[in-house]
């Protein structure tokens, strides 16, 4: 397993599109999974999500892309971005072997928080690389309250992983109504980074019930780990 992680973010000093230093280890053709998140803290249903994606997809690489802040969440709930990122990289470490895991702090390098433009800058940045955007189904149940989602459906390939909870809002969920013509059934996901956008899928994996709030409400109580 190996991760790309290179200390602090370099001080912006002209435009950042040019001076940006992605540390991703990207190459021409290979089959990436974008995995973003908060990670507040990562857990094992993140090594679930990126596992299945990676074996699921048939992808080189999953890029666990550490949001400095989710838009949408109450940023008094956050642990510092370091914190966060320390604990991706647990996580992403017990994930099973084969391709590797890459934990990033891209988005605060980028200095990008919308997923739009987060997802813009990596495509103009590797444009011949084959990006899929990686989410739980509870995401996909709000997408549609996304900023430019259309447009994220539009920019690559997405893969729903199934979260328990989520089912049934997952499958009634306004995205997925809107972008039916798109989806791709399970059993040909692995198609899935050759297609064009828009396309996708929704991977019913046996379910993992892990979350970050449950842990932090445990914590809270005295019994981390629960
Ligand atoms: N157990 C799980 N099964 C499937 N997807 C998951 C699971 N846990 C997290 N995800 C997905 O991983 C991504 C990052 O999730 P995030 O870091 O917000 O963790 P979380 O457990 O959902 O956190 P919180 O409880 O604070 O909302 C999201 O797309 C989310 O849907
Ligand atoms: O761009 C948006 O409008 C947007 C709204 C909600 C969530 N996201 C992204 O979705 C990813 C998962 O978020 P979270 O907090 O559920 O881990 C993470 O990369 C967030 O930045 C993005």
């Amino acid at each position: 397993m190996t991760f790309f992680h290179a200390g602090p973010a370099p001080r912006a000093s002209g435009p950042r599109r040019g001076a940006l230093r992605d540390g991703l280890g990207l190459q021409p053709g290979m089959k990436v999974g974008l995995f973003g998140g908060s990670f507040n803290p990562a857990h094992d249903g993140h090594a679930h999500v990126a596992e299945t994606a990676l074996r699921r997809l048939d992808l080189d690489r999953v890029v666990w892309l550490v949001s400095p802040q989710n838009p949408l969440k109450d940023a008094r709930d956050s642990a510092p971005l370091a914190e966060r990122m320390a604990s991706a990289r647990a996580a992403a470490a017990k994930a099973a072997a084969g391709p590797s895991m890459i934990v990033s702090d891209f988005e605060t390098r980028a200095d990008t928080q919308w997923t739009v433009d987060t997802l813009r800058a990596l495509t103009a940045r590797h444009p011949a690389v084959r990006f899929v955007w990686l989410m739980g189904s509870d995401n996909l149940a709000s997408f549609h309250r996304w900023r430019g989602w259309t447009d994220i459906l539009r920019l690559m390939p997405v893969a729903v992983i199934a979260r328990p909870g989520s089912e049934l809002d997952s499958r009634t969920a306004p995205a997925a109504a809107r972008f039916a013509f798109a989806r791709v059934p399970a059993a040909r996901a692995r198609l899935l980074p050759h297609l064009e956008a828009p396309a996708w899928t929704l991977l019913n994996a046996p379910l993992n019930s892990r979350s970050s709030t449950a842990l932090r409400a445990a914590a809270k109580a005295g019994r981390p780990g629960a």
